[in-house]
């Protein structure tokens, strides 16, 4: 399957899907519930599918209302073997909250994670008491058998920050008190948005500088009524889209999100794109933008929409945080340099920094590698392309947002569909 953008103007408003990441988290936490909660403004993508699937097996009942999904939860009932689909978050948040069943239970997934490791969360479970086997030696598949044994250890932070969410949900679970020693920890905002998460069904966590987290154990999870928010990773590549090529309105975004990717403002703002807030609608408008520096070692999803952006800025950008780069759907920052210079645009990689010379894009034949942020940041890159971008395997962005390329029309994105069978008219 293969589609072809070419160069369009963009006008309209849109509402970006919910997030994978709050969706993900809160199903857990609702399956860690005693009674029900309501999920409101539900995400459905593969990942938040992948999830929902694992707390089935972990005995939840699910219900799915349309507007929202309902969850009864506080089972843990022995899961026996989950898989989990391509997600990253629902391996490694649910390793440690499904080792809380003394059960052996057996994990495995489809498709890209299958290249993605598992040591850190062998070592940090192994560390905490767990009997893990890794028949898959390094990736997937992984066993896990409980109980939690020991109170304290140190848990390396270095390749991201989705395993210890995993044992902050699963930690207060526990009879006894766990203090985990986190060294380097990346990502960190989402550890924020997991512990905002936890407070919402009752769960305090205290932490040190997110050098130190004490959890206190017999704490117990509090069935509520939970929004899930617009995702704003998803916002990212819609707002570079307008700031490239016209005027976009996105609505029902929170300004004050514990979002990472809410970072695409600052982005936006160094190279000079307008923005203008009205309550919860974001308005982007066509400038001239120039070549801008930017840290995504904590914000990582948004390397691709930026890359999009700065292709398309007078100038080199350089953007630092390659090496959080290389463990995800794809290796991101190899990745990107490969399809950008597809279309000519020469990305450089000079140690933990990329730089991308704007200006240079002519269009051409490029391929998503399986990686939804790649498909979604080559269709905006594309928009202001020369000559066309087609780009193969795009439907791959079913992962986090399914109806991205129907968005993408809907604000006028000229997409091609005589390539392939259209899952968008
Ligand atoms: O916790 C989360 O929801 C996520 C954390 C990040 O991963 P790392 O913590 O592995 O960097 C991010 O890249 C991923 O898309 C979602
Ligand atoms: C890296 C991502 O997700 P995950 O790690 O949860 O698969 C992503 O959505 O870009």
């Amino acid at each position: 399957m293969r589609v072809r953008i070419q160069n369009s103007n963009i006008k309209g408003k849109l509402t970006p899907p919910s997030s994978k990441s709050m969706m993900q988290r809160a199903l857990a936490a609702a399956a860690l519930a005693k009674g029900e909660t309501s999920i409101l403004n539900p995400c459905r993508c593969d990942d938040a599918s992948a999830a929902t699937d694992i707390i089935q097996k972990m005995g939840a009942d699910v219900m799915d209302l349309g507007h929202k999904i309902i969850v009864k939860g506080n089972h843990l009932k022995a899961a026996q073997s989950v898989m989990v689909g391509e997600s990253g978050l629902s391996l490694r948040m649910f390793s440690p909250i499904l080792a809380l069943n003394p059960e052996p239970v057996s994990i495995n997934g489809r498709g890209s994670i299958l290249k993605r490791p598992v040591h850190n969360i062998l070592e940090g479970l192994e560390a905490l008491g767990i009997k893990c086997k890794n028949p898959g030696k390094g990736v997937l598949p992984i066993q896990l058998q409980g109980a939690y044994k020991n109170n304290t250890a140190v848990i390396n932070g270095a390749l991201g920050s989705q395993f210890l969410t995993g044992l902050l949900m699963a930690l207060p679970c526990r009879k006894q008190d766990t203090i985990l020693e986190v060294t380097n920890l990346k990502s960190i905002p989402y550890i924020n948005m997991t512990i905002d998460l936890l407070k919402d069904f009752g769960i305090e966590i205290s932490h040190e500088n997110y050098k130190r987290f004490i959890i206190k154990g017999n704490q117990q999870y509090k069935a509520t009524e939970y929004a899930v928010e617009s995702d704003w990773s998803s916002a990212a590549p819609l707002l570079v889209a307008g700031a490239l090529k016209g005027k976009l309105t996105l609505e029902n975004l929170n300004p004050y999100s514990y979002q990472a990717d809410i970072a695409i403002l600052d982005a936006l703002k160094k190279c000079g794109a307008s923005l203008h807030w009205k309550e919860n609608s974001l308005t982007v408008e066509k400038k001239a933008l120039n070549a801008f520096e930017f840290d995504a070692t904590h914000c990582p999803d948004l390397f691709p929409p930026l890359v999009a952006l700065a292709v398309h800025c007078n100038g080199d950008t350089r953007i630092k945080g390659v090496h959080r780069l290389e463990h995800k759907e794809s290796n991101r920052g190899i990745v990107l340099q490969k399809e950008f210079g597809k279309l000519a645009v020469p990305i450089r990689i000079e140690g933990d920094e990329m730089v991308i010379p704007g200006g240079r894009l002519k269009g051409g034949i490029s391929n998503s590698n399986n990686d939804h942020r790649i498909a979604m940041a080559l269709a905006v890159a594309g928009l202001n392309s020369k000559y066309a971008v087609e780009i193969g395997d795009h439907d791959c962005v079913a992962k986090s947002y399914p109806d991205f390329f129907k968005d993408l029309r809907k604000i006028g994105g000229g997409i091609a569909e005589f390539y392939f069978k259209s899952q968008f008219v």
